[in-house]
């Protein structure tokens, strides 16, 4: 993939229509982002979603993404077992999902596994900086490596995962002098999610970048589209015009021949069904 070249575009998609628009909408990488689980599902954290909810949504994603490249990330609690079931996991994401894949979380603790996905042919997106599934461990969602020693620790984790082969890496919440750098450092493309302009690629979630996220805005969230305004005007628009009976409007419903209803008036008489029809109103 690019180093140096045009950045690369990243999002996050959750269903058949988001996937289908990152494919017709030119999107390289689509992301199916475990922030399912608080932008779709409406968890409180990441932390809550199963392996089983990932697959579904990774099924219906598939369905409508398939020129972007396809990445998923492995839910919390899918990849810490032991390499075999991490293996059996990521397969499961490849196979019943159709996912290309994995994202995991984390540092040094995952080279053998980055290795082990890696030496299968499962390529493996890695993640260092803020790592949500760890808000809990890391007292809430915080810049990362804002100190030296800190910041060297996440530059020492991303080429330690580059060298065990992942293909690629995401650096969220890091100051930009930091991205800059680590992305220098790296032959892998890096994609920057609040890490600055000058990684390799730049990945948002969906909802922020379409307005329709209710919770906390984090200061890297730049809002391109206002999904949001469009559905409160035309919730607004629906239900005025149901209330006032202006809709449906006679091109939006059904006729029918005006002799077959004389003919129905009268059956439905002889039947003693209903009456006279001025009971309507
Ligand atoms: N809608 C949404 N967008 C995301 O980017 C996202 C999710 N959900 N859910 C899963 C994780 C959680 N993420 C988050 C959540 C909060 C902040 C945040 O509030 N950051 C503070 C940093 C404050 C500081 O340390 O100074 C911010 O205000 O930017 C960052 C990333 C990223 N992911
Ligand atoms: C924000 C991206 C990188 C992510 O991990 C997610 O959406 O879950
Ligand atoms: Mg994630």
């Amino acid at each position: 993939m690019r180093k140096n070249g045009m950045p690369i575009t990243m999002l996050t998609a959750y269903d058949f229509p988001t996937g289908r628009a990152c494919e017709i909408h030119d999107i390289d990488i689509t992301l199916v982002g475990d922030s399912l689980a608080q932008v779709c599902l409406g968890y409180d954290s990441t932390t809550r979603l199963t392996l089983d909810e990932m697959i579904h949504h990774c099924r219906a994603v598939s369905r409508g993404s398939k020129s972007p490249f396809l990445v998923a990330d492995m839910p919390f609690g899918s990849y810490y077992a032991g390499t075999d079931d991490t293996v059996r996991n990521a397969v499961r994401m490849v196979r019943e999902g159709g996912i290309e894949g994995v994202k995991i979380e984390g540092g040094q603790e995952w080279l053998e596994t980055v290795r082990k996905l890696t030496s299968i042919g499962i390529p493996v997106m890695a993640h260092v900086g803020l790592t949500p599934q760890r808000h809990t461990s890391l007292s809430g969602y915080r810049v990362q490596g804002k100190t030296a020693p800190a910041a060297l620790e996440i530059l020492q984790n991303a080429l330690a995962l580059q060298k065990a082969g992942a293909f690629s890496i995401v650096l969220e919440a890091i100051p930009r002098l930091l991205g800059m750098y680590i992305t220098q450092q790296l032959d892998i493309p890096t994609i920057g999610i609040g890490a600055g302009a000058q990684t390799d690629g730049q990945v948002l979630v969906w909802d922020d970048v379409m307005s329709t996220w209710n919770g906390h805005k984090a200061k890297f969230v730049r809002q391109f589209g206002d999904v949001k305004g469009e559905v409160e005007s035309g919730l607004r628009e629906f239900t005025t015009a149901i209330r006032e009976r202006s809709f449906p409007a006679e091109l939006e419903s059904y006729g029918m021949p005006e002799e077959e209803w004389t003919n129905f008036l009268a059956l439905a008489e002889r039947e003693g069904l209903g009456g006279a029809a001025e009971h309507h109103s």
